[in-house]
């Protein structure tokens, strides 16, 4: 039983354990749960058990602590950071070749280095360095929708992709097919079914599973790994081969890779590079920014296009600030506070990471919080869906309305929804370059077009009723929209300003 377990576990004081279901309650409702959605079973645990303190435990041999509150996140994962700073295991993971990658790793040297680089190139000034590559992509997104708008979401996830790739490897991608970006592409997908949270849960909760016949229904993800495994070899090597030769024969244009490669050489001997960790490092960042960032433009699309009130005042902003004759820059986001409060509103409405990516904390040593014990090697996830749409905070949580973002005066206010990149040393290193490619992409497509919903033979509306799917993040399932050009000029704005 639970309470076996959790006597097995060294505690001197003999304190409590935080509240929450008992073993077999919580085996119950991890079945039934919809597996779309784990962080409202999560917020079901917190409003049955945690009211105490936004705590809920559960020991299911695998530990498993679930935060739903900003300011306990912060106590534990920021203040105590030096006890809240590394990763469970993750067997699945290593089995599918990502055992490399920053945020699986455990607290140790070797996430420190990976730490540094990032460090290095996305610190808020260095971030800085890549607009002017952010702004070129985002005028291909425009371009790209015009030509096409039905493929939006292979557009917004292309926008996304390129500029990383830009960013860290110096890779011009091609519009279509690219064959760097099918690589990562595949590898990502594999990624996505082997590290959902749900998967997360079940193998860190019955490790034996891992050893079953990979026929039984629901373990074909296993027949994967070698495939998986070499995917990402390729990933690791491919793109950065590219940059080395485009330094060797004088094309590279500048890049983290690049950069660190020149460093290296610099700093022959010395030990502190070498090519196995900046490729870990590049490849690490590809997959964590990709899907994350892809997914939350997406679901900017849909908040536009069931909000059509929003994007109006959006677009008169704009119209007011930029005019009409040219696309938006990063010098204008200080002047458009609403189009700020839309991303951020899109940020807190939709959660691409509504349980921290798919990285939960844990804990290294024993810890005890208002009393209670917490054992360490502990699961630690921070219910981020939850801390959005706390009622407390936010009024009509559900509702998706920017203005709650503004003071009187079209004044921001000082909640800039950073919780959302998570807390603490394991903090998103990459949460700079996203918020400005989003900022950038989101107030292109406001300029640009008009979203709204289709319409069906008869001409009326076809309804969305918003649906989700779960991978290594969550995306929006696909939806129908219309994307039309404000502008005849469109095209021109595009191609001249690039
Ligand atoms: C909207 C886009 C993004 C969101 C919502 C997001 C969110 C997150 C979250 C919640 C975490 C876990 C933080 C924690 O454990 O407390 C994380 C980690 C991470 N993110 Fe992001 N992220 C985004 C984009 C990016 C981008 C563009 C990059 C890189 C270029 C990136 C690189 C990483 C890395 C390397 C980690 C692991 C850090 C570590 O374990 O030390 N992310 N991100």
């Amino acid at each position: 039983s639970a309470s076996r377990r959790q006597s097995i576990v060294r505690n001197p004081d003999r304190l409590t354990f935080p509240p929450g279901p008992s073993f077999w309650r919580a085996v119950k409702s991890l079945i039934k749960m919809d597996p779309s959605q784990p962080w409202l079973l999560f917020m079901e645990w917190n409003k049955r058990y945690g009211i105490t303190g936004h705590l809920t435990y559960v020991d299911l041999g695998q530990r498993l602590l679930v935060i739903d509150s900003e300011h306990v996140a912060r106590e534990l994962l920021e203040r105590r950071s030096a006890k809240y700073s590394s990763r469970p295991e993750s067997p699945t993971m290593s089995l599918y070749g990502w055992g490399f990658t920053t945020a699986l790793l455990h607290y140790n040297e070797k996430w420190r280095r990976h730490r540094r680089f990032y460090q290095h190139g996305f610190r808020p000034e260095a971030a800085l360095n890549w607009h002017p590559v952010q702004l070129q992509s985002a005028h291909t997104l425009v371009l790209n929708l015009l030509s096409n708008p039905g493929q939006a979401v292979d557009h917004v996830t292309t926008f996304t992709a390129s500029t990383i790739m830009a960013v860290t490897y110096g890779y011009t991608t091609l519009p279509h097919d690219d064959p760097l970006l099918n690589i990562i592409n595949r590898a990502i997908a594999i990624f996505g079914q082997s590290t959902s949270i749900l998967n997360i849960i079940l193998f860190s909760t019955f490790p034996f599973l891992q050893y079953l016949p990979t026929w039984l229904p629901g373990l074909s993800f296993y027949r994967d790994a070698p495939i998986s495994r070499g995917l990402v070899r390729k990933m690791l090597d491919a793109p950065f081969e590219f940059a080395k030769k485009s330094m060797a024969d004088g094309s590279a244009q500048p890049s983290l890779v690049s950069e660190f490669l020149a460093r290296m050489r610099e700093d022959e001997g010395n030990g502190s590079f070498d090519e196995e960790i900046i490729k870990e490092v590049a490849a690490s960042g590809l997959s964590a920014g990709i899907e994350t960032t892809s997914s939350s433009l997406v679901g900017f699309l849909l908040a536009m296009t069931l909000h059509p009130w929003v994007q109006e005042r959006a677009q008169a902003e704009i119209d007011a600030v930029v005019g009409s004759g040219r696309l938006p820059n990063f010098d204008d986001r200080a002047s458009l506070p609403y189009v700020e409060a839309v991303l951020r509103e899109t940020l807190r409405w939709f959660q691409t990471s509504p349980t921290g990516k798919c990285a939960p904390h844990a804990n290294t040593e024993d810890d005890v919080y208002n009393g209670f014990f917490i054992p360490k090697q502990t699961i630690i996830m921070v219910n981020i869906w939850a801390i959005a749409h706390d009622e407390s905070k936010y009024r009509d949580p559900h509702t998706f309305n920017p203005s709650r973002f503004l003071m009187q005066k079209e004044k921001l206010n000082d909640d800039n929804m950073q919780y959302i990149f998570g807390f603490g040393r394991r903090i998103c290193p990459g949460r700079h370059l996203a918020e400005a490619s989003m900022w950038i992409a989101v107030a292109s497509i406001l300029a640009a077009f008009q979203i709204r919903k289709a319409k069906n033979e008869r001409g009326e509306d076809i309804e969305i009723i918003p649906r989700f799917t779960i991978g290594q993040v969550i995306r929006p399932a696909p939806f129908l929209c219309e994307i039309t050009p404000r502008s005849v000029e469109l095209e021109k704005m595009a191609r001249t300003e690039g």
